[in-house]
């Protein structure tokens, strides 16, 4: 057997025309949407994400706001970079880029954003929100896998899903999402003190894969016909390695290949926030 693809690169490409149209409503009510990124230090993989976070916007007719600073930037410096983008209008919404260097304490950083221009949906607020089940922006990476999952009719009510990794954008929310009644999954979330890994994984209808350590999904440890996504990503000489092992090609019955699965979909979903962000200040007026 050879998994079928969830392919988010070509989903996101679909979500992304979809979002080029409300775009051009909202622009045609006087509304433009910019999305604004704080970048701090010199990260390549930081630079390089959101670089593709512009493109994005360009492709889709959102307006950019780029704020840079250097990895020598004092918490302080960061924090009026954050004051700035809350006040300034043409900015719908913004993201801080994660990690921050060393130092620097991103929940504070978190924190003193305008919960309703936080288009990462990290916000406490949003994420409370999220917990008591109210309107809110919802984490890009877990709402790019539950979006994926159900363009391609994957089965979520009932399923027992298995998350690997207990990281602030995946691993901790995800779960908030795959249990609204909306969805109703059943899910695990295992981490680095879990007992039985293999067991929790072994049962799992579907597993997402968000520990960040290259390989950890072999196929010994998925069900024959398991959905797999994997969301981990590990720079080495070689290149770029996902959580998912190329074995488990062979016994899942779809997978969510690093690239071109769910990296996408956080992309989209992060456009999609703040299209939403913007229609909500559209309904306001
Ligand atoms: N403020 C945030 N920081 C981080 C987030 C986030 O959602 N908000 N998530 C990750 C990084 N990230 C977006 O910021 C991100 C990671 C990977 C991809 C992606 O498209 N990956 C490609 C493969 C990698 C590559 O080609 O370089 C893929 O899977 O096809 C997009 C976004 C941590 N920080
Ligand atoms: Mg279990």
């Amino acid at each position: 057997m050879k998994a079928q693809k969830l392919d988010g690169k070509a989903t996101a490409a679909t979500i992304k025309s979809e979002l080029a149209v409300r775009v051009e409503a909202l622009k045609a009510q006087g509304i433009n949407p910019g999305l604004g990124t704080v970048l701090v230090g010199d990260d390549p993989g930081s630079h390089s994400y959101v670089r593709g976070k512009h493109r994005d916007c360009a492709e889709v007719g959102i307006a950019s706001i780029q704020r840079e600073l250097p990895d020598t930037a004092t918490q302080e410096e960061v924090e009026a970079v954050v004051r700035e983008l809350n006040e300034d209008p043409t900015c719908t919404g913004y993201i801080v880029q994660l990690p921050l260097p060393r130092g620097l304490d991103a929940n504070r950083v978190l924190e003193l954003m305008d919960p309703d221009k936080d288009a990462d949906g990290l916000h406490p607020t949003n994420l409370g929100r999220l917990v008591l089940g109210q309107d809110a922006p919802l984490p890009c990476t877990p709402r790019g896998i539950v979006e994926l999952l159900h363009r391609y009719d994957i089965p979520l009510n009932g399923a027992d899903v298995c998350v690997i990794g207990r990281g602030v954008t995946v691993g901790r929310p995800i779960g908030l999402l795959l249990t609204r009644r909306t969805e109703n999954a059943t899910v695990t979330l295992c981490h680095t003190g879990t007992k039985d890994l293999t067991r929790h994984a072994l049962e799992a209808d579907i597993i997402v894969a968000a520990a960040g350590v290259a390989g950890l999904v072999s196929a010994d440890i998925v069900k024959p016909g398991a959905v797999v996504l994997d969301v981990g990503i590990t720079r080495t000489e070689q290149g770029l390695v996902g959580d998912v092992h190329p074995e488990v090609l062979e016994k899942a019955a779809w997978v969510a290949p690093m690239p071109g699965g769910v990296g996408p979909m956080t992309r989209a979903m992060l456009l999609t926030n703040v299209v939403e962000a913007a229609e909500r200040q559209l309904a306001s007026r």
